[in-house]
């Protein structure tokens, strides 16, 4: 079980606004929660329904009579929601349900425009009933909200124009199908140092812009909690240029690359009743970003343009919609002007006036002033007139610089990426382990089955392809493997020891090469602080003969990966954080089940399949084996009340994990209170590395090195390949230490035993199931297993 302490390791971000952002690439499915170790976390909460929120908004008529393209603004009437706010958006199967009927999509695809003939109304109107949009309202029951100036709108927001093509539920699932947004926290995700997906979601800062065709938004990042309590995120310190994110608009509003941007259903300017907790907007291209002092402090913002001007905006009830005519759209520029004092032009942004936008000029962000004396004579005889102070708070955009546009020229590839082809691939590349967006219904999912994917909305599966994994493959991981552990063994300096590549002597008590049925093993000691060895760790490493034997972990691998042994991957809780995970992994439980943070439902022994029972039976001959020998050198110097038991206890359970590429399990104790003290795993498919730590709350009293974050670093190491066994035995190892599997391959799967005490369960319910399903069926101890 993790303690709080455990925990703490694990701290997730608490608002997408919160910590500054990480950086992802495209390669990277990195996130935040497959660094969650598997054990010790509750349930997720999902009848926790989040309630509906009503945003009373005031739309107000900013347009001159004479400019029919200015775009009506909005603005929120509630106040933002902090960041800080606490619903977790989990969601009860009601609200998982889609709001549009199922043919909304088909009647969404019959609108699509020919190039070059434009289809939308795109001109200017004086009233909305000139505007004759073509039917995209997928229901006869929608109403479109007609505006007229100063029109007030009821409690509700329109609903959408039409539906998003790209949406999710889940913010994890967002990052698995889309290639163009990967940030698991944070708001913006960046290839090379370019912006290419932005969400917005729960804060919205004064003067923050959600139009049909402008957004408006602050860079995020960089808010910190308020230090007078408050309990609010805000922002203490400049924003720099050269801080990732700006730099990362910057380049994509330089190369005028495309950015998507997402909406999160929390966003207090939505114009729209949100569809669904987030849905892609459309992609966008970066027109400004500027930076403005707000409360002293400088922060930077960043204006969005639509990247497709002649396409609706799903997001918006009303002309906007529309956009400007193609005749005008070059019409509108916003007036320039050169500041005096450094020599560096900006936009006039803002009603009140020109000011100057360079924040390392000393006139950067002073008011426009109305004295006389401020008046100075600029270059081009224009007068620039600026005072001392800061600009005021209640500033506003210039309609110039809200309605100018700057069409973008360039290929504008579907939101909706294509499934990932599967033909020639053996179906666990990264490739077909990311997530997908439906084709159907447009909704973002986790790749979650082992052989299909399943659309969470739809219900619509795909088969998985799953071929052999080619040998060929699999030798050229091990040689490379081979490589990698030689070069970790020089540079640990283990010279010494033919199988750990880093090896701290001062805390390992011991080691000894042994021989097991076929198998060499290598056995390590570990020991408590005070030097007392509280378990072993032996390694039984497998050959090519053991391998290739009737039955062998050869014939093993082969029945696994082409056979649906029930594995997937299940949500994780973790506690106090609304972010919702899945494991890096992919799991099924045979026998007792086995409960830890992650929710795994056991088939019995008796409804196993035969290969998992032969993998079964191999284990309990290992883990019995190693036992032993480690009792025999414990007995040698004497035991001592520190000492691990001298039996093991039979197996009950085995869980099943399959890794496809880039997968792993992050640090974690297998220490639950109802387990005996002996875990034994089988490892096929490609190879993976294993580490030991101390854990940090335990104080070794030695000189063990520690990382920059004040984690204890690796003390052992061992590679396990195909065939190999592994045996940890000793509960106190889960106490002291922790450890971390990472596949460097492909496909592998790791079968791990367990004994799971029915005594130590909490009801009785529990310990009937265990005795019923973790009963070795008699029948297969003809699998039975004695090492050759
Ligand atoms: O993948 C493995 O070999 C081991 C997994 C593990 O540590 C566990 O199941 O607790
Ligand atoms: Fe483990």
């Amino acid at each position: 079980m993790y303690s709080s302490a455990d925990r703490a390791l694990l701290e997730v971000p608490e608002s997408p606004l919160s910590p500054p952002p990480s950086w992802f690439n495209d390669d990277d499915l990195e996130c935040p929660f497959e660094k969650i170790p598997k054990r010790g976390f509750g349930q997720l909460d999902d009848g926790n329904q989040k309630p509906a929120k009503r945003i009373r908004i005031r739309l107000v008529n900013r347009v001159s009579p004479a400019d029919e393209l200015a775009p009506t603004t909005t603005s929120a009437a509630s106040p933002p929601i902090s960041p800080l706010s606490p619903p977790p958006s989990w969601f009860n199967s009601d609200d998982l349900e889609c709001p549009f009927p199922d043919d909304a999509h088909e009647t969404l695809q019959t609108v699509k425009r020919e190039p070059g003939t434009p289809l939308y109304f795109l001109g200017a109107a004086d009233d909305d009933s000139d505007i004759t949009p073509p039917d995209l309202t997928p229901s006869s029951t929608r109403t479109r909200v007609a505006l007229t100036p100063d029109t007030e709108l009821s409690d509700e927001k329109p609903e959408p124009f039409f539906p998003p093509s790209v949406w999710s539920k889940w913010r994890g699932s967002l990052c698995e199908a889309l290639p163009y947004f990967k940030a698991y926290k944070g708001s913006l995700h960046t290839n090379g140092l370019v912006a290419t997906g932005f969400l917005m979601d729960k804060h919205a800062d004064p003067r923050d812009v959600f139009e049909g065709q402008v957004i408006i938004s602050s860079v995020g990042g960089g808010r910190e909690r308020d230090p007078n309590g408050t309990g609010t995120m805000v922002r203490l310190r400049d924003a720099s240029d050269s801080s990732p994110n700006i730099k990362a608009f910057r380049n994509a509003q330089k190369n005028r690359t495309l950015i998507a941007v997402i909406a999160g259903e929390d966003h207090p300017l939505y114009p729209c009743q949100p569809p669904y907790p987030y849905a892609v907007l459309d992609y966008f291209v970066v027109s400004d970003v500027w930076a403005e002092k707000r409360n002293g402090i400088r922060v930077f913002r960043v204006r969005y343009e639509k990247a497709d001007l002649q396409k609706p905006s799903w997001w918006t009830a009303h002309r906007d919609a529309y956009g400007p005519a193609p005749s005008s759209l070059h019409a509108i520029k916003t007036t320039w002007k050169t500041c005096s004092e450094c020599g560096k032009s900006s936009k006039l942004i803002y009603t009140i006036g020109w000011t100057c936008l360079n924040h390392d000029c000393a006139c950067f962000f002073k008011r426009p002033a109305i004295k006389t004396e401020d008046i100075i004579k600029i270059e081009d005889g224009d007068t620039e007139m600026r005072s001392d102070e800061d600009m005021p708070e209640d500033l506003e955009y210039n309609e110039a610089f809200l309605c100018e546009r700057a069409p973008f020229i360039g290929p504008i590839p579907p939101l909706r990426p294509p499934m990932a082809e599967t033909e020639g691939r053996h179906g666990t590349e990264l490739a077909l382990r990311r997530g997908f967006v439906c084709p159907d219904c447009g909704c973002c999912n986790r790749r979650v089955y082992w052989n299909r994917w399943l659309c969470e909305n739809c219900n619509r599966t795909w088969d998985a392809p799953m071929a052999h994994y080619p040998l060929s493959l699999l030798e050229k991981e091990v040689a490379e493997f081979d490589r990698l552990m030689t070069k970790r063994r020089e540079t640990n300096l283990v010279i010494d020891d033919q199988l750990a590549t880093r090896l701290n002597r001062t805390c390992l008590n011991g080691t000894q090469t042994i021989t097991l049925g076929s198998y060499t093993a290598r056995q390590y000691f570990l020991p408590d602080p005070s030097g007392n060895i509280i378990g072993s760790f032996t390694l039984l490493m497998s050959n090519r003969q053991i391998n290739s034997q009737p039955f062998g972990p050869d014939q093993l691998f082969r029945e696994i990966e082409q056979k649906d042994i029930g594995l997937k991957r299940n949500p994780v809780a973790i506690p106090g954080h609304k972010l919702e995970g899945y494991t890096r992994h992919f799991q099924q439980n045979f026998g007792a089940r086995y409960k830890f943070g992650v929710a795994v439902q056991s088939k019995g022994f008796d409804q196993a399949p035969e290969v998992i029972l032969r993998a079964l039976h191999r284990l309990i001959w290992a883990g019995s084996s190693a036992v032993k020998k480690t009792t025999e050198w414990i007995d040698k110097d004497g035991r001592g009340p520190h000492s691990p038991p001298s039996d093991s206890n039979d197996f009950n359970e085995l869980l099943a994990l399959g890794y496809m590429e880039d997968d792993r399990i992050s640090y974690h104790d297998d220490g639950e209170s109802e387990l005996g003290p002996t875990v034994a795993a089988l490892s096929l498919g490609s190879p993976s590395i294993m580490k030991f730590r101390p854990k940090v709350k335990i104080d070794f009293g030695r000189p063990l090195s520690k990382n920059s974050k004040g984690l204890y670093r690796d003390v052992l190491e061992v590679p396990m390949k195909h065939g190999d066994i592994m045996v940890m035995h000793g509960q106190a190892i889960h106490k002291l230490y922790e450890h971390t599997v990472e596949p460097m391959g492909g496909r592998r799967f790791s079968l791990t035993c367990r004994y799971i005490d029915p005594d130590k369960m909490q009801s009785q319910g529990d310990k009937d199931d265990a005795a019923v399903k973790g009963a070795i069926p008699a029948a297969s101890f003809a699998f039975k297993y004695d090492g050759n």
